[in-house]
């Protein structure tokens, strides 16, 4: 069995593009970053504890196939996540309007044992526009930024903030496919036979 552990609807949708045949089990864990650790250390310990918690959860065993991810929006040296309430999404928007800024996100696909483990971190810059107060008010409203990292979605209303992307589209909005499908054939996944139309 492939397992998602996530609750994220994104991240159900983009998986659904690489394979038929999965199960959804959303890990809660404790996202606190640690004091001295980097952003890309912080975004790869959650993928790996969101695997973790699901398969000590589930009781997953060895022959199931576990997938998690966490994406963190990094700039300077400050991990945004998601906001909890409009003064934190204004923090968090001002400080990427008219800036580049990193969208980290961390793959982990492991079996359910935790002997076979392989992690990788994704970084895509993104560039905004200037953002006014006004605009971040209106953005706010639509309902878009709450469940967000770093209050916007590349795939939504948010996508006007976006002048410039380097990287992966699909990592921002939550799955990296081209390094994921890499992943999932290590394992032995192919994410083009799995799509053959009978
Ligand atoms: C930057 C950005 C983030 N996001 C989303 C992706 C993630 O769902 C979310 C970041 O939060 P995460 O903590 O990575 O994920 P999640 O809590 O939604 O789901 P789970 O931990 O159960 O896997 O922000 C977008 O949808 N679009 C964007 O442009």
């Amino acid at each position: 069995m492939i397992v998602l552990a996530s609750a994220s609807p994104r991240r159900r949708d983009l998986l659904s593009q690489l394979v038929k045949s999965f199960e959804v089990m959303p890990a809660d864990i404790d996202e606190t970053p640690f004091e001295l650790e980097t952003p890309e250390e912080y975004v790869l310990r959650m993928a790996r504890e969101k695997a973790e918690a699901t398969i000590e959860k589930s009781s997953l065993g060895v022959r199931d196939l576990i997938i998690a991810s966490d994406t963190s929006v990094v700039i300077g040296d400050t991990i945004l996540g998601k906001p909890t309430s409009l003064d934190d999404a204004k923090r968090m928007l001002r400080s990427l309007s008219g800036q580049t800024h990193s969208v980290m996100t961390s793959l982990c696909v492991c079996n359910g044992g935790l002997n076979r483990v392989a992690t990788r971190n994704v970084v895509t810059e993104v560039t905004f526009r200037e953002i006014s107060d006004l605009e971040i008010q209106q953005y706010w409203n639509t309902g878009e930024p709450q469940d967000k990292a770093g209050a916007y979605a590349i795939q939504g209303i948010g996508g006007i903030f976006v002048q410039h992307i380097s990287g992966s589209f699909s990592a921002v909005v939550g799955l990296p496919l081209f390094e994921l499908s890499q992943l999932l054939s290590e394992f032995g996944v192919s994410a083009l036979k799995e799509n053959i139309h009978e």
